[in-house]
């Protein structure tokens, strides 16, 4: 028997200012759903616009649509609706591609922009598709344009000055680790990196829509981020990419495709960039996937940033508690840092079984996940976690490792995503 108190939960329910968002979700049956860090609910209004675009959109109107029901501007106005999530003023915010792709273009703009400087410095345990966008470009511009630097995160925060210098082209940071859920002082080492001369370019897959970001008032150059995890916009969706309003002027893309020229409808052969954020699109905005996004945002509408922080901050340290109070702290060591300051809106634990126990609790209808080598990863998405299904959680994992049915070999057979 676990020891969670849920009568107490019910009532830090009713009293939590985020609880109505919850309905406005699709939350699959006797499911507690830890997983929005790699892919964000449905919302209901989600499923209704797509089945509208689809039918009404697509089915009835066809091609007029672009103009009809403004599927050519959507790149800009999703970009401009996610905005205020990320701090940051209209126009420097556009929807489209993937974030890794978005890395190539932004990576080889900011290169650009900085003569005679050719290092660009990232984390060694960033996420791997960062990394290998520099790899990516060096190979094309060679290493004298572009050379990647590993540093270890741990000495980046220590003295970033003596890892950032006058040599430093771009420095290339994800705020929140995907593994660790360590959270980066960035507004500090844009400042720092700033100071050397040298560009910041940062990756917002897991803090845009869990916590509030800055990036007008960081001063940050580029930022590149999802949408698929916290801003629920559906498996695949379109990511977004940030230009810093005072790069506009001489930016310059690498993928310069027709949806970036100044006047795509002009058909001119020769191209023209657009001297706005429109310049980052290249090919033919993914009108469906983006119409989900747009709906999806609006689950975000009178959501005040801070309290979402406050929420998924009160819900990590919750986890943490319960697992002490019914005896788990001592199995799973969290490689998350404890001050709350340092953390996005996950935890993660080192267990030899975490695969095993990550497989048992799916079983169970915990959703969380796993990462190699052997940390279990649980995510708090504010806007539809409660602080029942924490408790929920903790029992249901109490019992697992009670009874030990991790062990069974089910739990242990390895699926190709994880
Ligand atoms: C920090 C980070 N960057 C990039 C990605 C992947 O980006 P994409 O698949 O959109 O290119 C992920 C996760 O998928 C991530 O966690
Ligand atoms: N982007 C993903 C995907 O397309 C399939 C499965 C998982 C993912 C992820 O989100 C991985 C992720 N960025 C992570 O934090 O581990």
């Amino acid at each position: 028997m676990s020891s969670i108190d849920f009568a107490t939960l019910a009532r830090r329910d009713a009293d939590d200012p985020l609880a109505a968002k919850r309905s406005l979700f699709k939350i699959p049956a006797d499911t507690v759903y830890l997983d929005g860090n790699s892919l964000g609910l449905l919302t209901h209004q989600t499923a209704q616009r797509v089945q509208e675009v689809v039918q009404a959109q697509w089915g009835d109107d066809a091609i007029k649509s672009w103009n009809l029901h403004d599927w050519v501007d959507l790149p800009l106005s999703v970009g401009n609706k996610i905005a205020p999530l990320i701090g940051a003023e209209p126009g420097q915010v556009i929807c489209c591609d993937s974030i890794s792709v978005n890395l190539f273009k932004a990576l080889s703009a900011a290169l650009r922009l900085q003569d005679g400087r050719n290092t660009v410095i990232s984390t060694a345990d960033n996420f791997p598709t960062d990394l290998y966008m520099v790899q990516g470009l060096s190979e094309l511009l060679g290493e004298q344009r572009c050379q990647l630097q590993l540093v270890d995160e741990a000495d980046l925060l220590a003295d970033p000055q003596r890892v950032i210098d006058e040599t430093t082209a771009v420095v290339l940071l994800t705020e929140v680790n995907f593994r660790t859920g360590r959270r980066l002082p960035m507004q500090q080492l844009i400042a720092q990196a700033h100071a050397v001369g040298a560009l910041v370019i940062v990756d917002l897959a897991h803090s845009a829509g869990a916590m509030p970001v800055a990036l007008d008032a960081w001063r940050a150059d580029f930022a590149v981020g999802c949408t698929y995890k916290y801003l629920n916009g559906g498996p695949g969706a379109p990511a977004f990419i940030y230009v810093a309003e005072r790069h506009l002027t001489q930016l310059q893309q690498p993928i310069a495709g027709w949806f970036g020229h100044a006047q795509p409808f002009a058909f001119d052969p020769i191209y023209q960039p657009s001297p706005t954020v429109k310049q980052m699109l290249s090919g033919t905005p993914s009108v469906l996937a983006m119409s989900a996004v747009d709906a999806a945002l609006d689950a975000f509408v009178d959501v005040d940033l801070q309290e979402l922080r406050n929420k998924s901050l009160a819900l990590s340290e919750l986890f943490l508690e319960l697992l002490e109070a019914n005896g788990l702290a001592g199995s799973f060591t969290c490689i998350s840092p404890s001050t709350t300051a340092e953390r996005g809106s996950q935890l993660s634990f080192a267990h030899p079984e975490a695969y095993a126990i990550c497989q048992a609790l799916i079983d169970a209808k915990v959703i969380a996940d796993f990462r190699a080598p052997n940390y279990l990863r649980v995510g708090f998405t504010p806007l539809y976690t409660s602080y029942t299904d924490i408790g929920t959680a903790v029992a249901r994992l109490s019992t697992i490792m009670q009874q030990e049915s991790y062990r069974a070999p089910r739990f242990q057979q390895r699926h190709a995503v994880t």
